[in-house]
């Protein structure tokens, strides 16, 4: 008898994105264009979303389908940002959009850890790959700016400053490793009810200035030192999260009093992040939010973590 050869799988390219926390985020008044001028600190943290591109037949169209913690609160149509990613790349390009998209999520969702904006850069670089498209680094961080605030650092990755909406990005020097534990809630937040409750509580008293970077920061990455890191870390977003989720005040008590480096909310929350001493620490802080019920999970992470990366370069 002869054997029956199995049908090749379509070629398809597997590209991995971190989540990140701001060590630093400063917002200063609202512009014209709806957005705030930020001076932030981001890091890249180990928790990674999977983007998996597969090509489909020519006029298929976009696909998508997630997998993962929470992937029941991710769109699966066009407004998804990997979607939007892959639909925007195609437009600039002149390509066809056709694709099939699988996102594994590892980043919490609406936790304000980027993970949609992780998504985005990996469905960027994905495409790019599978259709052979070449795009120079400088214009696929053109189209990331032009997709989320958030989109760009995804594709840098380790840490750095951005400023503008958050997107216009400095590497910085850091020495070491920091350990992080996350704390995350079921229902998410909205970033731009977050960014509005900052105007409501700020009123007309905002400082009409870009806001200053954080040099204690900086110097504290430079000299991977954690103390002075937790000592320094700063969100202006804290207290509007805070103001809309006052139960997030139990969640940076209970690290603080397990001795926690530094606690802040991450981003536009409400995910609170804990800086600890080791990874055992980070650990028991992650315990320590468990035993006292105050979290819905907890996620344990190390940064800097690599930007947006082919883990499976094409296989045809
Ligand atoms: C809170 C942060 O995560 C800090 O890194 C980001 O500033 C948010 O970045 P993002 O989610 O990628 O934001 P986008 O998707 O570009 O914008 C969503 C909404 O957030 C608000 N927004 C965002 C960024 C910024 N610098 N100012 C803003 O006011 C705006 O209302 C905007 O319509
Ligand atoms: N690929 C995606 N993954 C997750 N959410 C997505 C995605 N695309 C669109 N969304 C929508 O965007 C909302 C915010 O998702 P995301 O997980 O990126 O929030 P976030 O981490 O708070 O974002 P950021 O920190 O960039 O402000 C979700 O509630 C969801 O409805």
């Amino acid at each position: 008898m002869i054997p029956r050869l199995a049908a090749a799988p379509p070629p398809s390219v597997r590209v991995r994105a971190p989540g990140k926390v701001n060590l630093g985020l400063r917002v200063g008044p609202v512009g014209d264009d709806g957005y705030h001028p930020l001076a932030t600190i981001f890091q890249a943290v180990s928790l990674f979303e999977e983007v998996t591109a597969t090509q489909v037949t020519p006029g298929a169209g976009i696909s998508l389908t997630v997998s993962g913690p929470q992937a029941d609160a991710v769109p699966t149509d066009e407004s998804n940002l990997a979607w939007r990613a892959a639909a925007l790349l195609a437009e600039r390009t002149g390509l066809a959009a056709d694709v099939q998209l699988h996102i594994t999520k590892g980043v919490p969702v609406a936790g304000g850890m980027a993970g949609g904006s992780a998504d985005a850069a990996a469905a960027l670089v994905a495409c790019d790959a599978l259709w052979e498209a070449g795009v120079p680094r400088p214009d696929l961080v053109e189209l990331a700016a032009e997709l989320g605030a958030d989109v760009p650092f995804s594709l840098l990755g380790h840490t750095a400053v951005g400023t503008g909406r958050g997107d216009l990005l400095t590497p910085a020097m850091t020495r070491g490793e920091f350990h992080w534990c996350f704390a995350t809630q079921r229902e998410g937040l909205s970033t731009p009810t977050v960014f509005r409750r900052f105007d409501e509580l700020a009123g007309p008293s905002t400082p009409r200035v870009a806001p200053a970077d954080d040099t204690a920061i900086m110097h504290a990455l430079r000299a991977g030192d954690p103390v002075a890191l937790g000592k320094a870390l700063h969100n202006d977003l804290e207290g509007p999260a805070l103001d809309l989720r006052p139960e997030l005040a139990d969640v940076v008590e209970v690290a603080t009093e397990s001795g926690a480096l530094g606690v802040v909310v991450s981003g536009s929350g409400p995910t609170v992040a804990a800086l600890g001493r080791s990874r055992q620490h980070a650990l028991a802080l992650g315990a320590a939010w468990t035993a006292a019920d105050v979290v819905d999970a907890v996620w344990c992470a190390t940064g800097p973590a690599p930007g947006t990366q082919i883990v499976t370069p094409m296989r045809a």
